[in-house]
């Protein structure tokens, strides 16, 4: 069902191989040959010297020292661009003033009225368009923005420019001698309606998006009440924007951090395998992003038109796994007969190497995969198409990375995304949104964007997204990755808190020990041992025979 979205090898093989050789062609290597040879600047020199004495570089001219530092670390040249601050946003530019600090609803009101009425400005009325621009670069003086800022983005502009200046010799009627050429007095009036309005529209838009943040757009958006489902849109466009952004930024820092400058000619087919690259990751990012709404019940229908499930028996296991095998759509095999059954209540480590399927098999468990041979039950329902929507209910995955769960303009909205898919509405959503992010410790975040938070934070709104779905089991995957170890303990005190059959996927085996009194070790798509957690990691050749081994210095009491 779901190819390249899985976060598996695939895409990443698929990366290095297209970015591999493209930089170290032998073209390249003439070209650092050639540097090596002529010796390497005097600024790098010298800050390489500085930092052998020990002593603070100085900075003469930005980035050549700094690289020039690096350089002599490493043994060879940095190009600047690996230097360069790398930009958070385009069109954004954060500031604090007044302009910026307006509410957002506010000044998309005035950008929208203020395109309204430069179009409907007759097109011979040159003195409202000196007055538009005027009261533009005014704003632009109390925003502190420079001109230039604007300027540099208007190159997009330059398809519409170009017919502008067409038009007054392509145009029919009238013609008049201008230097003794005939230009159509039509054409050219055209032409100047084209550009004076598109550059007025353009440069407007510019100043909105320059003084508010994309979230605060999208807030500005709901709070002027525009229709929820064009809210969602332009929200799910922004996501995809960002998602692209920083894949980008992430490659380009790989690419130029290992000598590729985009700067030169020969590195020209690098990047154009950069970009294609750059394309297919955030495919697999935007597919994992959607993966993760599945599993929060996104169905991209009105919630209530599905036939409501069967009511299990109260008796059954939270779940029941037999013979589960899968293979991906590329025919490469996960899964190979995973047998387990979990009681309510209990908390459940899965261990296992890298690539040994727990991933995979914890995508099963609310039917985000699906479509392997076996059979998969949540408290006695069956995983199939016709239960989806109520295994989902009932079975909360956390993803491994919190940035593929969360993508609403505010923690708030994020943590009722899943209860609405649900169907919850009014004061029970609010209810259940609050108490989620009291148990995370999140509630005084509840109005700041997801992507402002600390990757600890992200974490929790992560988990607090889906404790609002009030799942019975809690499948997580990977949860004290990344985390530094105050935010891991509170981590480990919420998820200690919490009254519900859980499962955990994990490397971390002392947080197995802390938290799940049962473990269970998954190696090449199947379970291996099933004991206490305790007793299984005392057992240090199983231990080592499916690489898994303690941390340096941790001893079983
Ligand atoms: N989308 C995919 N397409 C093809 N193969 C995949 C895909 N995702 C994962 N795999 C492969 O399936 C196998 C199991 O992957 P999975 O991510 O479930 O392992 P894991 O135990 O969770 O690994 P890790 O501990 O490294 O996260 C691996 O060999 C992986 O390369």
């Amino acid at each position: 069902m779901v190819r390249a979205g899985q976060p598996g090898a695939g895409g990443r093989g698929l990366l290095l191989r297209q970015l591999g050789p493209g930089r170290a062609g032998p073209r390249h290597h003439r070209a650092r040959h050639r540097r090596a040879r002529r010796g390497p600047p005097a600024g790098r020199l010298a800050a390489g010297r500085l930092r052998a004495g020990r002593r603070r570089p100085v900075h003469r001219g930005g980035g050549r020292d700094r690289r020039g530092a690096d350089a002599g670390r490493r043994g060879r040249s940095v190009p600047a661009a690996a230097q360069a601050p790398l930009r958070q946003v385009i069109l954004h530019r954060p500031g604090d003033s007044p302009v910026h600090r307006l509410a957002p609803q506010a000044k998309i009101v005035a950008a929208v009225v203020a395109v309204l009425c430069v179009v409907a400005t007759p097109r011979e009325a040159f003195w409202a368009f000196g007055f538009y621009l005027l009261a533009l670069v005014a704003v632009w003086a109390v925003a502190r923005v420079p001109p230039g800022w604007f300027a540099a983005r208007s190159v997009i502009e330059l398809p519409f420019v170009l017919l502008a200046l067409a038009l007054p010799f392509t145009g029919a009627g009238e013609r008049v001698d201008v230097l003794g050429v005939p230009v159509s007095v039509e054409g050219a009036l055209a032409g100047w309606n084209i550009l004076a309005k598109g550059t007025l529209g353009l440069l407007t838009s510019l100043t909105l998006a320059a003084t508010t943040a994309p979230h605060d757009v999208l807030l500005g958006l709901r709070r002027l009440r525009v229709p929820a489902v064009l809210v969602t849109i332009a929200t799910l466009m922004l996501r995809y924007v960002e998602v692209i952004a920083a894949e980008a930024r992430r490659m380009r820092v790989a690419r130029v951090s290992r000598g590729d400058d985009p700067r030169f000619l020969w590195q020209l087919g690098a990047t154009a395998r950069g970009v294609g690259a750059l394309f297919i990751r955030s495919y697999e990012r935007g597919e994992r992003v959607h993966l993760a709404m599945v599993s929060r019940g996104w169905t991209g229908r009105a919630p209530g038109d599905e036939v409501r499930a069967p009511l299990p028996e109260r008796s059954a296991p939270a779940l029941v796994v037999e013979r589960l095998a899968y293979a991906y759509p590329d025919g490469h095999q996960a899964l190979f007969g995973i047998d387990l059954t979990v009681r309510r209540g209990e908390r459940v480590a899965v261990l296992g190497p890298n690539g040994a399927g727990k991933t995979t098999f914890a995508l099963h468990l609310n039917g985000v995969l699906g479509g392997g041979s076996g059979r998969v039950e949540v408290a006695g329902l069956p995983v199939d198409a016709a239960n989806l929507r109520e295994i989902r209910r009932r079975v909360g995955v956390v993803f491994q990375d919190p940035d593929d769960q969360l993508f609403m303009p505010t923690v708030r909205q994020d943590v009722a995304f899943g209860p609405t898919n649900f169907g919850l509405r009014g004061a029970e959503l609010d209810r259940r949104v609050d108490e989620a992010l009291a148990a995370v410790g999140m509630t005084a975040f509840a109005d700041r964007s997801p992507l402002h938070l600390s990757g600890g934070q992200r974490r929790r709104v992560a988990l607090a997204g889906v404790l609002a779905c009030d799942p019975e089991v809690l499948v997580l995957d990977e949860p004290s990755a990344n985390l530094e170890p105050v935010a891991r303990r509170e981590l480990a005190e919420v998820l200690l808190r919490l009254d519900r059959t859980t499962l955990m996927v994990t490397h971390d085996l002392p947080y197995a020990l802390q938290l799940c009194p049962r473990s269970v070790l998954v190696d090449g798509g199947v379970v291996v041992a099933d004991r206490p957690t305790r007793e299984l990691l005392a057992d240090a050749e199983l231990l080592a025979r499916h690489r898994l081994e303690l941390p340096f210095g941790f001893r079983l009491d």
